[in-house]
C-alpha cells in the first residue's frame, strides 16, 4: 500500500499544479545569444588580470586571437602568444583556459585569459576581442546570470557569491562561503520536499478517502510533517536578524556621562582620529558613525555626546540624538570614568541605562551590553575604584592601553551572539528577501491547520511550497532577479 502512496507522491511532485524549481526562461539577460567578454579581475595594475568570454563564439575568439594555433586542450592552462587580429600585432604572452560548456561556471563555452596586468595590454586584448564577430562586452553580473540561467547556481547561491565578493570581514566571508556552497538552498530544498510528501497524502486522501485500500493515519502523518516543519521554520525565523546584521553590520554604540573616554575609545577600536578627544564635558555632540571591523565582525560604531541634563540647547540636541541612537543598538558600550564612580552622573547612568538593559537581557531578541569602566590608570592614585555592587564590568585605560585585549574578546563573544556565529550551527538567513518566504511559509502552514475543507488545506501547502521554491529561484520574477544581479560588478 505504500507504494501506492509513494506514486502518489512522485505524482504530486510532477504534476501540473507543482511549484517546483524549473528555472524561469526570464533569467536570462535581454540577447543572450551573444557572446560575452569582460575582465574579470580587479581593475587597475596588477600581476596578473583574468579575462574572460562565455557563450558560443568563445572558441572562436581563442582561436582568432591565437592563431594560427589550434583550440588548446579543454581546462588545461596553455602558454600562447595573443595578437590584434586586424594588425596581427603581438599583445602579449598569455595563458589560456578553454572551459567548453556544460562544464563551465556559466555552463557555456568559456575563455579564460591570464594575461600580464599593465592597463594597455588589458585594453589591448579587450579591444581585440571586440572586434571578433559576436562577441560584446558583458554587462554587471551577467556571468553570475547566465550561470543561473543553466542551473549551475541557484538564488541563494547567487546571492552568497555577491556576498563573498563583497565580504569585508573574516565572518563575512565564512557566511558568504556557506552560503555559496548551497546550505540555506539544500535546506529549503529539503523542506520542499516535506511539503510535496504532505500535498501527496493529503491528496490522496481527497480522491482515494471513501477507498479502503488508502493506508490509515493518512492525514495524520501529513499533519506530523507540517507540525515539524512549522518548529523548524519558526527556530530560523527567530534567527533570522542575526545574518542579516552579519551581512550589513551590527550597531554598537558608545555611550555613557561625559568625559568618560567614550571618543577616545571609539578612535582606538577604529584606529583613526573619528571623534574630537578633550579635557571638556560635552565635547561630542552629534552622533558619528565608523564601519570597523571588530574581531571579525562587521560593525557600525557610533560615538555620542555624554549623557546629562541642563546644559544649553546644542548640547540637549545631542542628547536626545545619543537617546535615539541607543534605542537602535545591537550592542551598547556603557562607559564610566573608573575613578569617579561616586558622582551623581556615574550614579544616574547606572541607575538608568545599565540597570534597565541589564533587566532585559535574558530575552532572546533583547540589546547586549558592556559595562567598561575606563582610565583604571588613575585608579591607584585618585580613587577607591569599584566597589563589591558594581555590575560586571571590564578595566580599560584608553590612555595605556591596558585592558583592551580583554574588551576586544568580550566584543568578539558579544558579536558572535548578536550576528551569529557563521562556523557553526544552522545557515543563516542573511536577507530581507529570506525572511519573507519563511514567513509567508509559515504563515500558510498555519492556514493548513485551521481550514476544514481539505481542498483549501492542500492549496495552503501549495503556497508554503511556493514560498520555499521562491526562496532558491524557482519561477522567480524578473525585477527580484535584476535587484540581486545589481550587486554584482562587470565580469562576474
Ligand atoms: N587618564 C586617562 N585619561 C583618559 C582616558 N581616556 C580618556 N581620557 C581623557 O579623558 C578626557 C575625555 O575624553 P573623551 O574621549 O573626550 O571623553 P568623552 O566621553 O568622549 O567626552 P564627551 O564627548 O565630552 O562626553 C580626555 O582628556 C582624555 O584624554 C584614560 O584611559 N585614562
Ligand atoms: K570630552
Ligand atoms: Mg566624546
Amino acid at each position: 500500500m505504500w507504494r501506492g502512496l509513494w506514486t502518489l507522491a512522485a505524482q504530486a511532485a510532477r504534476g501540473p499544479r507543482r511549484l517546483c524549481t524549473r528555472r524561469s526562461s526570464g533569467a536570462l539577460a535581454p540577447g543572450s545569444g551573444a557572446t560575452i567578454f569582460a575582465l574579470s579581475s580587479g581593475q587597475g595594475r596588477c600581476g596578473v588580470a583574468v579575462i574572460r568570454t562565455s557563450g558560443p563564439a568563445s572558441s572562436q575568439a581563442l582561436r582568432i586571437l591565437t592563431a594560427p594555433r589550434d583550440l588548446p586542450p579543454a581546462r588545461h592552462a596553455s602558454l600562447r602568444l595573443l595578437s590584434d587580429p586586424r594588425s596581427g600585432e603581438p599583445l602579449d604572452r598569455a595563458l589560456v583556459l578553454w572551459f567548453p560548456g556544460p562544464k563551465s561556471f556559466t555552463g557555456e563555452d568559456c575563455v579564460e585569459f591570464h594575461v600580464h596586468g599593465g592597463p594597455a595590454v588589458v585594453s589591448g586584448v579587450l579591444q581585440a576581442l571586440g572586434s571578433v564577430p559576436g562577441l560584446r562586452p558583458a554587462e554587471a553580473g551577467e556571468f553570475t546570470r547566465r550561470a543561473f540561467a543553466h542551473g549551475k547556481l541557484n538564488l541563494t547561491e547567487v546571492e552568497g557569491l555577491a556576498d563573498l565578493i563583497h565580504a569585508e570581514t573574516e565572518a563575512q566571508r565564512r557566511q558568504a562561503l556557506r552560503q555559496l556552497d548551497g546550505e540555506l538552498g539544500h535546506l529549503c530544498r529539503g523542506w520542499a520536499e516535506t511539503l510535496t510528501k504532505a500535498l501527496a497524502h493529503v491528496e490522496a486522501y481527497i480522491d482515494f478517502g471513501e477507498d479502503d485500500n488508502l493506508e490509515e493515519g493518512v492525514l495524520e502523518q501529513a499533519d506530523i510533517e507540517v507540525r515539524a516543519l512549522q518548529v523548524a521554520l519558526g527556530a530560523h525565523l527567530r534567527d533570522a536578524r542575526r545574518g542579516q546584521r552579519l551581512r550589513s553590520g551590527a550597531h554598537v554604540v558608545v555611550t555613557g556621562p561625559p568625559n568618560a573616554g567614550k571618543s577616545s575609545l571609539v578612535n582606538l577600536l577604529s584606529r583613526k582620529p573619528v571623534s574630537i578627544v578633550s579635557p571638556e564635558p560635552g565635547t561630542t555632540r552629534d552622533v558619528l558613525e565608523t564601519p570597523v571591523d571588530l574581531a571579525g565582525f562587521p560593525v557600525l560604531l557610533s560615538d555620542t555626546a555624554g549623557l546629562r541634563e541642563g546644559v544649553g540647547p546644542v548640547e540637549q540636541e545631542g542628547v536626545r540624538r545619543a537617546r535615539e541612537r541607543l534605542e537602535q543598538a545591537d550592542l551598547i558600550l556603557a562607559m564610566l570614568d573608573a575613578s569617579d564612580l561616586a558622582s551623581p552622573s556615574s550614579c544616574n547612568f547606572l541607575a538608568t541605562v545599565v540597570a534597565s538593559v541589564g533587566a532585559q537581557s535574558h530575552s532572546d531578541s533583547s540589546q547586549r551590553l558592556l559595562l567598561v569602566l575606563n582610565k583604571s590608570d588613575l585608579l591607584s592614585t585618585e580613587g577607591p575604584g569599584p566597589g563589591p555592587d558594581m555590575p560586571p564590568h571590564l578595566l580599560l585605560s584608553c590612555v595605556t592601553g591596558e585592558g583592551l585585549d580583554g574588551l576586544l574578546e568580550a566584543l568578539r563573544e558579544e558579536l558572535a551572539a548578536v550576528c551569529g556565529d557563521p562556523s557553526t550551527g544552522p545557515p543563516l538567513l542573511t536577507r530581507a528577501r529570506h525572511q519573507h518566504h519563511l514567513q509567508g511559509c509559515l504563515d500558510a502552514l498555519g492556514h493548513y491547520k485551521q481550514s476544514k475543507d481539505l481542498a483549501l488545506a492542500a492549496e495552503a501547502l501549495r503556497v508554503a511550497r511556493g514560498h520555499l521554491t521562491r526562496l532558491t529561484g524557482g519561477g522567480g520574477t524578473e525585477e527580484i532577479l535584476d535587484i540581486i544581479f545589481r550587486d554584482f560588478c562587470v565580469g562576474k
